[in-house]
């Protein structure tokens, strides 16, 4: 038993041991742990005692950091405050008085801000947590008034509140142009003593006192004139007048600035008035200044706390603001006398650049055309407008008065306005001179205005040339109005409207001096009045108007006769001491000074006068600076001017019916001249296989004759390849030797050369009944054929040689055989064809140079011969077989 006691007892004792140890072991382990708790709860305890101060630490960078950004921003933005104060203010709105001087603001340049002061803005030195005392940044203190809105001034001291007063009106005067700011000053307290400086305004009307009691009717009447402003100036189409003169460039009414300063409390009806002045005066350019006097808050009104030179700006927050010291006695007093001065001489010249507008072609024609011509008396622009009504103007002033300037300042006021597609002139000019060429590429000038089609000029002895664009204007007032009925409508503006893709300008034909078209009981003058009266009563709906322009009242007269062509020129320019193209009763042009002119748009009745003062355009170095830039602008479409010029001669070698001629034609052309048309054309004489295709050439005048056949024989050689024709040249007066040699030299190489003898020789030779149906045409040219008149006499043969050109002459051109001759008188033509009473069918067409109407009975249809008046370097030019009545030619110069 023992044993088996001992045996559990060293059991037990064996598992206690080992339990011993292994609690032991956990003992150990348990004692690591707490010790390394321990170490880490003393080091944590370590670090949280470090802590507070590194945050701080970190706190004060950041905030010293913040504290640099800071001051750096706020100096940033005080610079950029000063410099963006500047640019608001410029010139005189902004600059210190030491330098100031007035500089009034382009046209339609905005009114700017004011300068009053400076703002101070307090300067934080970075490092340093507070401001140092009286260390700061400054920027122009600015105050908006013209076109923004008004001041009201409250204070308790006079010194600041009276140089805030003047600042502003000085600067104002001195940043607008002279006159167009008129003060109003209401000062009961004081009798206008705070306003003595600029008391020399007040002659030019510049600057009202009101005395005590004023107020009222003073509101009363700028109430008034607000309500006028919005009703005939704005008239709905403009919120402001700031916004016409930002989209026009014009300004038609003066600022006004009403300054009241204090007096008794406003009755209820001036408080009213104040207040709505202060709403809706700013828009129509009515200003105040109130100082003494609450006004209501308002948006438009600016609030300036003032306590003796510091002050309070409710635009500028609250930071604080240094008035300016007021601008000095003396520069006040000097610059309103000037502005006085300078406004009672009257307005500066009006300006051609003050009719052009910034852009160019902005405007669109399909209700009419609207350009100013000038500036009324007080400065503002007169515009001018040809539409269905008035649809035609009429110009008329004496010799000198400027008619032609008018013209150029309107056309130019057009031409920058509307563009070529919108707009195209025709434009005549019947004095002698050249007024209207400078439209028209030059040689020294290769420029023309993109939209002139046709300039005429030195045409006071080329009428027909007049009729010719008469005629011409007569066709696309058919071609607009068949235009128009085939889309259904009847006004140019419609048919716009309904064919945008056609090129439909308004025309506009100026003819200066027209009443020399109409002079004289011709058939010429009979159909130009015609032709005028139709295009003056249905050219208005087409889009077609006429400008016509006179200095003689016999070019009125012209019209008075034909009451029905009158009527329609509607708008009529009067120049000083113009007579009788106004209204009877209607004197005003007797009175009108230099380079005025008065417009009217009622017929001339005297309620429509507006007198204008019209800018100087015809200098050429301005025209031409405005035609270039124009010109560069034109559509890449867009040609040169037809530029018909009475006094030039006509080349044949340029002329585009000779370059368009060619060989291998069925029946040949001789181009004779120059036609007096609207297009650069040849007068045409078709040598076809008929009886009576040749030509004579009458007259003395050699020169004439020899470049009349010359252009003839040159023109018929273009049409056949070399030997394709026959040319037989025969010269029997040594004065035409050396064109006719030299027209020899030109055709081709087998041109036979005869004089009398020879011609006699010829003549027999040919037989033109012998040739075939096909035989090559035979043009014989015979320079003063009369001269061979004896020699032809004489009978050889059976047959004189009379006989045989009369032959030749009746029978060849049937076989393609042609006599082109010049005969030196009518007579001795009639002589060579047989004498009196002999047949003439043989000269189906003859050319007249200085050969009275009357001699040529024979060769014209009707009794008593045409109507023509021999002129130099012109020709009358007849064709039986397709003129009614002959045409007036410009035979080519002899030069080729
Ligand atoms: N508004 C103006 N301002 C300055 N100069 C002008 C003005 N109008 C015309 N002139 C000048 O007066 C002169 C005569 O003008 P213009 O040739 O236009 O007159 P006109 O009436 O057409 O004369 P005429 O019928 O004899 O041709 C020109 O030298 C012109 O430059």
């Amino acid at each position: 038993m023992p044993d088996v006691r001992t045996s559990v007892v060293e059991t037990v004792r064996a598992y206690l041991s080992r339990a011993r140890a292994a609690a032991r072991i956990h003992q150990d382990g348990a004692k690591a742990d707490l010790a390394a708790t321990q170490a880490r709860l003393e080091r944590v305890r370590q670090a949280a005692a470090q802590r507070p101060a590194r945050a701080a630490a970190e706190r004060d960078r950041r905030l010293a950091e913040l504290d640099a950004r800071h001051t750096a921003t706020l100096a940033d933005l005080a610079r950029r405050a000063s410099l963006a104060g500047g640019m608001r203010a410029p010139g005189a709105a902004g600059e210190p008085w030491a330098t100031w001087h007035p500089t009034p603001a382009a046209r339609g340049e905005p009114p700017d801000l004011l300068r009053v002061g400076e703002i101070r803005i307090p300067r934080a030195d970075a490092g340093r947590p507070r401001p140092r005392p009286g260390t700061f940044d400054t920027a122009p203190a600015l105050v908006p008034l013209l076109d923004r809105g008004h001041v009201a001034l409250v204070d308790n001291v006079q010194q600041g509140g009276d140089a805030v007063v003047a600042s502003l009106l000085l600067r104002a005067l001195g940043r607008t142009a002279h006159g167009q700011i008129d003060i109003t000053g209401y000062d009961p307290e004081r009798l206008g003593g705070g306003l003595a400086g600029f008391a020399p305004l007040a002659p030019a009307g510049l600057l009202t006192f009101v005395g005590p009691g004023g107020l009222t009717p003073l509101l009363d009447g700028l109430v008034d004139h607000i309500r006028r402003i919005n009703e005939t100036v704005l008239a709905g189409d403009y919120a402001s007048l700031a916004e016409m003169a930002a989209r026009t460039g014009r300004r038609p009414e003066p600022w006004r600035v009403a300054v009241l300063l204090g007096g008794d409390e406003p009755s209820r009806h001036e408080r009213a008035q104040l207040d709505r002045i202060l709403r809706t005066g700013a828009a129509c350019g009515v200003h105040l200044i109130v100082r003494g006097i609450a006004v209501a808050e308002h948006e438009t009104v600016e609030v300036i706390r003032v306590n003796g030179y510091r002050a309070e700006i409710s635009g500028c927050g609250p930071l604080p603001v240094q008035l300016d010291p007021p601008p000095p006695a003396e520069l006040v007093t000097a610059t309103c006398r000037k502005i006085a001065d300078r406004v009672s001489v009257g307005p500066a010249p009006a300006v051609f650049a003050n009719l052009i507008p910034d852009a160019f072609w902005t405007e669109h024609s399909a209700a009419g055309l609207t350009a100013p011509v000038g500036d009324s008396p007080e400065g503002r622009p007169v515009d001018v407008t040809l539409a269905d009504y008035p649809p035609h103007a009429l110009i008329a002033g004496p010799s000198g008065t400027g008619k032609t300037n008018l013209i150029y300042a309107w056309m130019g006021a057009l031409a920058a306005r509307y563009s070529p597609e919108e707009l195209a002139f025709y434009l005549l000019d019947f004095k002698e001179g050249v007024s209207f060429a400078r439209f028209a590429p030059g040689r020294r000038d290769p420029s023309w205005l993109p939209h002139v089609r046709l300039v005429g000029v030195n045409v006071n002895t080329d009428r027909e040339f007049g009729l010719a664009l008469l005629r011409f204007l007569g066709r696309e007032l058919r071609r607009r109005a068949d235009a128009a009925k085939e889309h259904e409508v009847t006004k140019l503006s419609e048919l716009r409207h309904e064919d945008p893709e056609g090129h439909w300008p308004r025309v506009v034909a100026v003819i200066d001096e027209f009443q020399i078209l109409l002079t004289g009981r011709d058939a010429l003058a009979q159909e130009a009045a015609t032709l005028l009266e139709d295009l003056a009563r249905r050219g208005r709906s087409q889009g077609i108007h006429l400008i016509l322009a006179s200095q003689d009242v016999s070019g009125i007269e012209a019209l008075w006769g034909r009451p029905a062509l009158v009527a329609q020129f509607t708008l009529r320019i009067a120049l000083p001491k113009a007579r009788r193209i106004l209204h009877e009763a209607n004197l005003a042009a007797e009175t009108l000074p230099r380079h005025h002119a008065v417009v009217n748009a009622d017929s001339g009745a005297p309620d429509a006068n507006r007198v204008v003062r019209i800018p100087a355009a015809s200098d050429r170095r301005v025209w031409s600076e405005l035609q270039h830039k124009l010109w560069q602008d034109r559509p890449p479409w867009l040609g040169p001017p037809r530029l018909f010029d009475g006094d030039a001669v006509p080349r044949l070698a340029s002329s585009p019916d000779f370059l368009a001629l060619g060989p291998d034609v069925r029946d040949p052309v001789a181009l004779l001249g120059e036609s007096i048309d609207v297009q650069a054309r040849s007068a045409r004489l078709p040598l076809t296989r008929s009886p009576g295709r040749n030509l004579a050439v009458l007259g003395t005048r050699v020169d004439e004759a020899c470049a009349v056949l010359a252009a003839a024989a040159r023109s018929l050689a273009r049409q056949h390849a070399d030997g394709d024709a026959r040319f037989s040249v025969a010269c029997l007066d040594p004065d035409a030797a050396a064109t006719a040699a030299a027209l020899r030299a030109d055709l081709p190489a087998d041109t036979g050369w005869y004089d009398a003898e020879g011609l006699a020789a010829l003549l027999p030779s040919i037989d033109p009944s012998l040739e075939s149906g096909t035989a090559r045409p035979h043009y014989l040219v015979v320079f003063a054929a009369d001269a061979a008149a004896a020699r032809l006499a004489v009978r050889e043969g059976g047959r004189t040689g009379h006989e045989h050109l009369r032959r030749v002459l009746n029978t060849g051109p049937e076989r393609r055989t042609h006599v082109l001759g010049w005969w030196r008188s009518v007579n001795r033509l009639r002589d060579d064809l047989g004498g009196t009473g002999s047949r003439t069918d043989a000269i189906g067409a003859w050319v007249a140079l200085d050969v009275q109407g009357a001699d040529l009975t024979g060769f014209f249809p009707q009794q008593g011969g045409p109507a023509w008046y021999p002129r130099p370097w012109r020709a009358l030019y007849f064709d039986r077989a397709r003129h009614r009545t002959p045409e007036v030619v410009i035979p080519y110069g002899l030069g080729g």
